[in-house]
């Protein structure tokens, strides 16, 4: 095995996620972050349950369910605040056995992964400390040159540094815009007592005046809108003018704990890889939070990179595995930045004559397969087919590139979800005439599927196997 680490670039929630998961997989790694302290500004504030595996495998799951709340869906409403539509999500356990979306501080998220890499042996945090030059060697290892002159040693570099990556720069990746950006306000409130909101995200699809309104976790809540021409976050923020904006969700009393102009950007990157130096998060793709993925994406990008890149460093694996890294995240980061660009322009663009327009675009949500799986179920598109990815006949259209349901199952009388028996390699998942077995770890075993929702998804699938990667999405079914 090698003896050097794995240098993750940022110590936000995807590179300490990155840093666990990799760690958990028995690779050192060393997490440098340019800042000396995880910066106080909220940002992130919901995941689905599919970016929750990768919390799970990372061993934060239940810690971070301590600090989020279940979210109830999302409503459209006219500018009356009628309701147009909603797309509900199940707050009890959803098909991976969790609320299926959840909001939270982000903060709060930091604080837990923090204490997680403080507690993990294999990571060590040195922060600050600032990426000034990356240097392919010839045994593939980088030479990671920071500021003040150290130079280290890594067998692979992650750069999970942000929007304003130093890793994607010095890699030379460019992002490549897929839609216009947007000037919005983000104003994060704190009410002395909780309000009487629907436990959802609330989009208003006005033109005139295009905001979204949610309830965060605990007494804080966030207020969107969009800034027209000319339009200023001071000049919004001035209290008769935010007060009435607020009013309608009874926020008019919450207390301003900030405000800023954000443009929402949607952006991905050209190339995601250069030899050992991968990108990953929002150093790879900005997406205008109107599905609310940006986070998700990023979990998503390192729980599927941090299996290949802990196989190619130990040797298990040669390092044309690393392609896929972009061509797997890539397609999937432009379908899903290009839906919330759509989504978003749906909600709350055109003008007067827009409303008829948006009533019969809602209407025919459900005819737009990747739509339809997305409001309905909060699945995102599945992987397009690769050389990890076989969508070859029926049963691998429907299946390969989803992730496999982390279903209740019962092993040996021991009752456990599907995630706790997989293991940290490849599984096969199959219908035999004794029931349903698994093969993991050089084990094959005999599942108990508690409440059918294997045998379901299976049969949905029209599969009667599944080869389940390490990062729990489906490689092949048949
Ligand atoms: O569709 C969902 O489940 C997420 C909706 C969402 C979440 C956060 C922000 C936002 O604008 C939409």
């Amino acid at each position: 095995m090698s003896q050097l680490p794995v240098v993750v670039v940022g110590a936000g929630p995807v590179g300490c996620t990155a840093a666990l998961l990799l760690a958990r997989r028995g690779i050192d790694v060393l997490l440098l972050e340019r800042r000396p302290a995880p910066p106080a500004v909220p940002r992130a504030v919901h995941l689905d349950d599919e970016a929750l595996r990768a919390l799970a495998d990372a061993g934060v799951a239940e810690e971070f369910l301590a600090v989020s709340r279940p979210m109830a869906g999302l409503r459209l409403l006219d500018a009356g605040h009628r309701v147009l539509a909603e797309f509900a999500r199940d707050p009890g356990a959803g098909r991976h056995g969790w609320p299926q979306a959840s909001m939270f501080h982000q903060p709060d998220l930091e604080a837990v992964l923090r204490a997680a890499v403080d507690r993990a042996p294999r990571v060590t945090l040195r922060a600050p400390a600032e990426v000034t030059g990356l240097t392919e060697r010839p045994d593939r290892s980088v030479t990671v040159a920071l500021a003040g002159g150290a130079r280290l040693d890594a067998a692979a570099v992650l750069g999970c540094d942000g929007a304003h990556s130093t890793v994607r720069r010095l890699t030379g990746a460019r992002m490549r815009t897929l839609a216009r950006p947007d000037r919005w306000l983000v104003v994060d409130l704190r009410a002395p007592s909780p309000l009487p909101v629907w436990p959802g995200v609330h989009q208003v699809c006005d033109p005139a005046r295009a905001a979204t309104f949610m309830p965060v976790s605990g007494d804080r809540y966030r207020f969107e809108t969009r800034l027209l021409d000319g339009g200023t976050a001071a000049a919004l923020t001035a209290p008769e003018v935010l007060r009435p904006l607020l009013a309608p969700f009874g926020a008019d009393g919450a207390e301003v704990v900030r405000a800023a102009e954000y443009v929402y950007r949607a952006q991905v990157a050209d190339r995601w890889r250069r030899g050992r130096v991968l990108l990953a998060g929002d150093a790879a793709h900005l997406t205008p939070p109107f599905v609310g993925q940006g986070l998700g994406l990023g979990l998503r990008d390192v729980h599927q990179l941090a299996w290949k890149v802990a196989a190619v460093v130990t040797g298990g694996a040669d390092d044309a595995l690393l392609d896929t890294h972009g061509a797997e995240r890539g397609p999937h980061a432009r379908a899903l930045v290009r839906m919330a660009a759509l989504v978003g322009g749906l909600m709350t663009g055109g003008g007067a004559g827009a409303v008829p327009v948006r009533r019969a675009v809602l209407a025919a949500v459900g005819r737009v397969p990747a739509l339809a799986a997305y409001a309905t179920d909060s699945r995102t598109p599945p992987l397009r087919r690769g050389p990890l990815v076989d969508r070859g006949g029926p049963a691998g259209r429907r299946l390969a590139g989803t992730l496999v349901p982390r279903a209740r199952v019962r092993v040996d009388g021991r009752e456990c979800r599907l995630d706790d028996v997989l293991g940290s390699g490849t599984a096969v998942l199959a219908l035999a005439p004794s029931g349903l077995t698994l093969t993991a770890g050089g084990r094959r075993a005999l599942l108990d599927d508690v409440d059918g929702a294997l045998t379901a998804w299976l049969g949905g699938g029209r599969a009667r196997w599944v080869v389940v990667r390490p990062d729990r999405v489906v490689r092949a079914a048949g």
